[in-house]
């Protein structure tokens, strides 16, 4: 296809996810299986289109004059191509699939025209709505912030220390560039797409298939991390879904201890059993949302509590999710998270730690529902991220860890005082809330 097919190609696809509510990854393999004859060159680059277009709605709005899938689609090409006005007319001019683009004045515009007079919640790109809250949470830094998050991301790895060494995963991923990501001492990245290019399917590698790597943002890892997971440690992973942290945990314990990983949701558990098979976690017990857990009540070391949330931090990988995020589906999530905590408490032993995370960066998710949680009974105590941080990198034992790359992590951490939010312009990650609390013994 050429560039004027695949930009009526974004059109479609994006008209489509807005008057029918479609989730974007959705809509984008429906129009793939309904145009065999698009390659996976082709896809992927429609899918830069769609997911830059998306990402940058509001602020390719305001440039471009429209928001209109046809205008920002433009916008998204220019600059992820980096076409001025004319390379765009001329590389779709005589195409016959080409779409209508906006007209020649404002494509020429486009590049100088920074948004700087737009309100602030246009230049971060986010709903008005969450203006107030991202202000409150980030001072003076707040559009810098949320503009982040409207970066394309890297792909992270996490390498299963069960079944391979950093170094080795690094070997087999050297083809693709890869990279240790420097916060973790697991961590691998392979740097965000660039133009119409695409990231490597990593899933289907030896090394994929053998249980070496997992998908994982950095962000994830560094959770798991900091919940102070130790060799011999009986931990119940209370949310434990598809199981991302669950495996990170299972590989901190090096297949000692136990890892109980439970989810209020069947559905979402299932693909856990595959998963743990592959990295070879042998230390888990998977629990179906009929069990009963009563047994380990008052007996976990820790329980880590990775809550449902609005997924703000991760709106780099799900930009639709920005634009859907409604103040009804916050209340949900909230009173979700209140719930979640109430349960999950209980099953802590006297000394032992309940570890609060979510994938948003909003303060209602986040320190407002510690606070709540803390006000009620249980005792629980917050501690102080920065020493947890310290144990974590030295029992790490990684050769990074520490270094250079690390250092404004670090600092960040010393200074969390009781919760750490990592972000995409702080950590480089996607955006995640940690908070560990201590059950008085
Ligand atoms: C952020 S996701 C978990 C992601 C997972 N830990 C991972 O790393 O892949 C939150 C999970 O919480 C579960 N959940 C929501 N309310 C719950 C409850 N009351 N009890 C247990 N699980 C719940 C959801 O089903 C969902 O799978």
């Amino acid at each position: 296809m050429r560039l004027g097919g695949r930009l009526s190609a974004a059109i479609e696809i994006l008209t489509d996810i807005e008057t029918r509510h479609r989730p974007v990854a959705q809509a984008l393999k429906d129009w793939g299986i309904s145009h065999r004859f698009a390659g996976s060159k082709d896809r992927s680059a429609i899918g830069n289109l769609v997911y830059d277009a998306l990402r940058r709605k509001r602020s390719y709005g305001h440039r471009m004059g429209s928001d209109a899938p046809n205008a920002i689609v433009a916008a998204a090409a220019m600059e992820g191509l980096s076409l001025d006005a004319e390379a765009l007319t001329k590389a779709i001019d005589g195409d016959k699939f080409a779409p209508d683009l906006p007209d020649p004045e404002t494509l020429r515009a486009f590049p100088e025209h920074r948004a700087l007079d737009a309100p602030g919640a246009v230049r971060a790109d986010i709903p008005d709505w969450l203006a107030d809250r991202f202000e409150v949470l980030f001072g003076e830094s707040w559009v810098e912030e949320a503009a982040a998050l409207s970066d394309r991301p890297p792909l992270d790895l996490r390498a299963n220390t069960l079944k391979a060494s950093h170094d080795k995963v690094l070997e087999a991923l050297s083809p693709f560039h890869a990279e240790p990501s420097g916060l973790t001492p697991t961590g691998i990245r392979i740097a965000p797409i660039e133009g119409d290019g695409r990231h490597p399917n990593v899933q289907v590698e030896a090394g994929f298939l053998k249980g070496w790597f997992e998908i994982q943002d950095e962000g994830s890892q560094l959770a798991a991390l900091l919940s102070g997971a130790e060799p011999g440690m009986q931990i119940l992973d209370y949310c434990a879904g598809a199981g991302g942290k669950t495996l990170a945990l299972s590989a901190a314990l090096e297949n000692t201890g136990q890892i109980h990983a439970y989810d209020g949701d069947r559905q979402r558990l299932a693909p856990i059993y595959d998963r743990l098979a592959r990295a070879g976690c042998r230390n888990v017990q998977v629990h179906d949302p009929r069990d009963e857990l009563a047994e380990l009540e008052a007996a976990m070391d820790i329980v880590f509590v990775d809550a449902p949330c609005s997924g703000t931090g991760t709106w780099r990988r799900r930009p639709d999710a920005k634009w859907r995020l409604s103040e009804a589906n916050l209340e949900k999530r909230i009173a979700e998270q209140d719930a979640v905590l109430d349960q999950a408490a209980r099953y802590v032993k006297p000394g032992g730690r309940l570890v609060y995370v979510t994938c948003s960066v909003l303060p209602d998710e986040n320190a407002e529902r510690i606070e709540a949680f803390l006000g009620g009974a249980g005792g629980f105590v917050p501690l102080d991220l920065g020493g947890i941080w310290e144990r974590a990198m030295a029992t790490g034992a990684s050769p990074e860890a520490g270094a250079e790359g690390n250092a404004e992590v670090h600092r960040l951490a010393l200074s969390a005082g009781t919760a750490l939010m990592m972000t995409p312009l702080k950590t480089g990650t996607d955006g995640f809330f940690v908070c560990v609390m201590e059950r008085p013994a």
